[in-house]
C-alpha cells in the first residue's frame, strides 16, 4: 500500500461449503523471468498468460525504464522486444521495485554488468529485507552498491564494464540469490557457475536454456547442484506460456480442505516438482487432493487440483522440503490448526525475512485466534490441532504481506467467530481478484 491510500480492512466467515472450478492467475515466479529474459533477447518475445499483479508489474516498469519495449495487449498477453544481452541502457529515474523481492534481487543480478548507475527502492516491507545476500556475490562480479546497512534499499547500483566471472556457493537456499548471480554472469565472458546445496527453484534455468543460452545442470556426489552458464550468449526471443501459480492455488486448496462439504477444482497449476511441496504435505496430513489432467505445457508440468473437505492429521515436515514450499508455510499453519494432533514445520528462519516475519506473523495471529502455537528451536513452527477449527475472532496485522493476508481470510472460512484482516491491499501483489475468486466459490468477504 501506498501511504497515499487507505488501508482496506476485510472480515471473514463461514458462509457453508465452497464449490466450484476456478483459475488462478499465472506463476508470479515465471512472469518475472518471462520479463526479464524478455527485456534480454534479440526480437520479439510474446507471453501468454503473466500475472498482472502488482509485483509483476513494478518488473514490466523497470524494463521498460532499461530500454525494452513492454506491451500489453490483452488479459495476460504481453509483447516485448529486447535489446540483447548487456544492451540495457541507464534509467533516468528510481527503478521502484514495490513489495518484490524478485523483482528487487533478479534486477540486482541484471545490473551488475551494465556499466551505469541505477537507484532501486521498495515500499516499506521490501525496505526492511535483507540485500547483501546478492550485494555479496555481485560485487564479486565487479559492480559496486552503496545502501543502507544489511545493503538494504533504497541503494545504488554500478554496474561493471569488465565483469569476472565467478564461482558461487550459495550459503541459503534461494533461487532469488541464484537467479541474480546467473543474471550477472549472462553478461559476462567466460564461464559463470553456482552450487546450490538444496534445489530451489529452477525456473531461471528453464527458461534460460529456452531462451537459447548454454546452461548445463549437473548433480555433485553430495547432492549439490551445480549450474554452469556460458557468458554473453545471444538470447533469442519466444513464445512464453505461464501456468496459473501454485503458490495461489495453495489458498483455495487449503480453503476446500478445511470447509466442511466442500468440494473445488483449481485448474491449470504449474506442478514443477521444486514447488510443489506443499501438496506433498497436505497429502501425507490425510488430504482428498487429486491431480487430473497431467500434461506439459511450455516445458513446466501443469495439472489440474480436485480438491474435497478432508479430515487433516498433523505431521512433520522435514527442513529439506522448505525450498520446495517456503512461501506455503503460513498456508499450511492454517490447515495445520485445523488437524488433529501436532504439526511441526522444521527449519523456518528463512520466513523472518519474507515480506513479513511470516514465523512470528502466524504463531501469533493463530494463538490470536484460540490455537496453540508455539516456535520452538531451530525455527521450528509448532501448531497443535484438535481436530476442530480454533475460534477465530481476532483482526490480524497483514504487514504488507499478501500471503499473511490471504491465509487469515481462509482461516476465517471455517472458524466461529470471523478472523478479520487489517488491510487487504498488498493480496494484489500476487493474486489480484483474490477475494472476488473465493465469494464466487461461496466463501463470504466483505469490507469491517
Ligand atoms: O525466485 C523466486 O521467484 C522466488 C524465490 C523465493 O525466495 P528466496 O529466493 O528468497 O527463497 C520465494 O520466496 C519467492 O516468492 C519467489
Ligand atoms: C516471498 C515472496 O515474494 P518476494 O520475495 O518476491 O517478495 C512471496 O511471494 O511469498
Amino acid at each position: 500500500m501506498s501511504s497515499s491510500e487507505a488501508p482496506q480492512p476485510l472480515l471473514s466467515r463461514p458462509r457453508g461449503a465452497l464449490k466450484g472450478t476456478l483459475t488462478v492467475p499465472g506463476d508470479k515466479s515465471i512472469s518475472h523471468r518471462a520479463l526479464m529474459f524478455g527485456a534480454l533477447a534479440l526480437g520479439e518475445t510474446t507471453v501468454e498468460g503473466l500475472l498482472e499483479g502488482e509485483d509483476v508489474l513494478r518488473t514490466a516498469q523497470a524494463m521498460r525504464q532499461l530500454g525494452a519495449t513492454v506491451e500489453r495487449l490483452g488479459e495476460g498477453s504481453w509483447r516485448l522486444q529486447g535489446r540483447g544481452v548487456g544492451g540495457l541502457c541507464e534509467p533516468d529515474d528510481v527503478l521502484d521495485m514495490g513489495n518484490s523481492g524478485t523483482g528487487a534481487r533478479l534486477l540486482m543480478g541484471l545490473l551488475a554488468t551494465h556499466p551505469f548507475t541505477s537507484v532501486l527502492t521498495g515500499d516499506a516491507s521490501l525496505r526492511k529485507r535483507p540485500m547483501a545476500r546478492v550485494t555479496v556475490p555481485l560485487s564479486h562480479f565487479g559492480a559496486t552498491f552503496t545502501g543502507r546497512s544489511g545493503g538494504r534499499l533504497p541503494l545504488a547500483v554500478t554496474g561493471t564494464a569488465t565483469p569476472v566471472p565467478q564461482t558461487y556457493e550459495l550459503p541459503v537456499a534461494s533461487a532469488q540469490v541464484k537467479s541474480a548471480v546467473l543474471l550477472a554472469g549472462l553478461n559476462t565472458p567466460g564461464i559463470t557457475t553456482v552450487i546450490e546445496p538444496e534445489a530451489t527453484r529452477d525456473h531461471s534455468e528453464l527458461m534460460l536454456r529456452a531462451f537459447g543460452a548454454d546452461l548445463t545442470v549437473s548433480v555433485r556426489d553430495d547432492g549439490a547442484r551445480v549450474i554452469t552458464l556460458v557468458g554473453q550468449p545471444e538470447l533469442t526471443g519466444r513464445a512464453v506460456k505461464v501456468p496459473g501459480d501454485p503458490s495461489s492455488a495453495a489458498f483455495p486448496v487449503v480453503a476446500a480442505l478445511i470447509v466442511p462439504g466442500s468440494h473445488i477444482v483449481v485448474r491449470n497449476v504449474g506442478m514443477n516438482p521444486l514447488r510443489t511441496g506443499l501438496f506433498t504435505t497436505l497429502l501425507e496430513m490425510g488430504a482428498d487432493l487429486k491431480l487430473v489432467n497431467e500434461r506439459e505445457e511450455a516445458g513446466e508440468p501443469v495439472a489440474d487440483l480436485e480438491v474435497r473437505y478432508s479430515a487433516l492429521k498433523g505431521v512433520t515436515v522435514p527442513p529439506e522440503r522448505a525450498p520446495s514450499m517456503i512461501d506455503e508455510y503460513p498456508i499450511l499453519s492454517v490447515a495445520a490448526a485445523c488437524a488433529s494432533g501436532e504439526t511441526r514445520m522444521v527449519g523456518l528462519a528463512e520466513l523472518r525475512v519474507k515480506e513479513s516475519d511470516r514465523l512470528a506473523a502466524m504463531a501469533d495471529g493463530l494463538k490470536a485466534c484460540g490455537a496453540d502455537t508455539d516456535v520452538a528451536e531451530n525455527d521450528t513452527l509448532v501448531v497443535r490441532g484438535t481436530g476442530q477449527p480454533p475460534r477465530g475472532g481476532a483482526m490480524i496485522p497483514v504487514n504488507l504481506d499478501h500471503r499473511i493476508g490471504m491465509s487469515y481470510l481462509v482461516l476465517g472460512m471455517t472458524t466461529a467467530e470471523a478472523v478479520g484482516i487489517d488491510d487487504a491491499s498488498a493480496i494484489a501483489t500476487s493474486f489480484p481478484g483474490f477475494a472476488d475468486m473465493m465469494i464466487e466459490l461461496g466463501a463470504d468477504i466483505h469490507g469491517a
